[in-house]
């Protein structure tokens, strides 16, 4: 996944990225903003096989790329947050300074029984000797140096360690957010995959049947035209929360396109996801979304949704691309219809 330090390109060829990228920026419907530069950066230095095909797909598709295909494309292929490596950098660093703040607590409170010691050593001795409890006078007033020392070692370790616990926190809401769909509070395409990865790596015997409905909104740039894309984003909003409130607890559902959602049921029977399908299909068919401002009703939103049952040793792609065919069967065959292709 690119970040900045991946950029290491020489001025030289930096230029000849940013004279080949701006031409094709300026055909966009998108602002010439740095996101949208650094997609088409990417774009041109063929930094990303994947989000070359992404821009391409989305050209062939759309024309033109517009400012929410831009940002969608930018979350998905150059905004990419190392998260976990992030965290076990701040991990570390807690475990380091924990280690760290223990010894120094231990060294205090041996210094503290020694310069004890050394107190009621000088009391017994200044009655017998003057000249040894001179000595020991000056031992305890080093002692004491030495505690005050070790004790601002101690304050400035605490002070360290509530820095690393914020970034610690910091750290987790960069993972989460970056796993998030902003707009609907889904998973976003990445939160997707990560879900599919894990639920197709974990040896469970006997294997579950695993299933994945893929659903896209019917003519949804036709909303965003009439309407505007404020309230497209309110029905995507709307559609989000009706199939998250449909599918059981233990399904991902995820945001993984534009007006493209994804449902991933670890365990289900063949009977339940079709169900499942069959509801959230009706049920967005006959909600009626208002608009905020205004109070209109909008006349109707539908859905297509194509089904698969992962095959076992199949690989992620291959399922995702079973449920897209079966999500295309049903555009074709004419849109707010559930399609499961023969053998699942
Ligand atoms: N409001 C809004 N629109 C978006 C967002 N992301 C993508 N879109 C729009 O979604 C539309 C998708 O349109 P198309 O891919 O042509 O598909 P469609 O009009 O739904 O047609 P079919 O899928 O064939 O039924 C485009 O106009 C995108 O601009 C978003 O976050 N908010």
């Amino acid at each position: 996944m690119p970040t900045l330090n991946h950029y290491t390109e020489s001025i030289e060829l930096s230029a000849e990225w940013l004279r080949k990228a701006l031409p094709l920026m300026s055909r966009q419907a998108a602002a010439l903003h740095p996101v949208s530069y650094a997609v088409w950066y990417g774009y041109v230095a063929q930094r990303d096989p994947a989000l070359r095909a992404a821009v391409d797909e989305a050209l062939a598709r759309d024309g033109r790329l517009d400012e929410a295909t831009t940002l969608a494309l930018y979350q998905r292929f150059v905004a990419g947050f190392d998260a976990e490596a992030a965290r076990r950098v701040a991990d570390g660093m807690q475990h380091l300074l924990a280690g760290m703040a223990d010894t120094a607590q231990a060294a205090g409170d041996s210094t503290a029984r020694y310069g004890d010691s050394l107190a009621r050593l000088s009391q017994a001795l200044s009655t017998e000797s003057d000249r040894a409890g001179d000595a020991v006078s000056a031992v305890m007033a080093d002692t004491q140096q030495m505690r005050q020392a070790l004790q601002s070692l101690q304050d400035r370790l605490a002070a360290n360690q509530r820095e690393i616990d914020q970034l610690r926190d910091e750290v987790h809401r960069a993972r989460r957010d970056a796993v998030v769909d902003p707009l609907t509070g889904l998973a976003n395409r990445r939160g997707f995959d990560e879900a599919l990865d894990q639920c197709l790596s974990i040896p469970v015997d006997p294997a579950p049947d695993i299933w994945l409905l893929a659903l896209d909104i019917d003519h949804f740039k036709q909303v965003n035209d009439t309407w505007g894309h404020g309230f497209g984003d309110q029905v995507l909003r709307a559609v989000a929360q009706l199939v998250r409130a449909l599918a059981p607890p233990e399904a991902t559902v995820a945001r993984i396109g534009g007006e493209e959602f994804a449902v991933l049921l670890p365990a289900a029977t063949q009977p339940q996801a079709l169900a499942l399908a069959e509801q959230v299909r009706q049920r967005v068919s006959a909600a009626r979304i208002k608009r905020h401002d205004s109070g209109e009703t909008l006349a109707r939103v539908t859905l297509s949704v194509g089904l698969s049952r992962w095959r076992a040793g199949e690989s992620a792609q291959a399922l995702v691309e079973r449920a897209d065919q079966a999500l295309y069967a049903s555009k074709q065959g004419g849109r707010d219809r559930v399609t499961e292709l023969p053998g699942g």
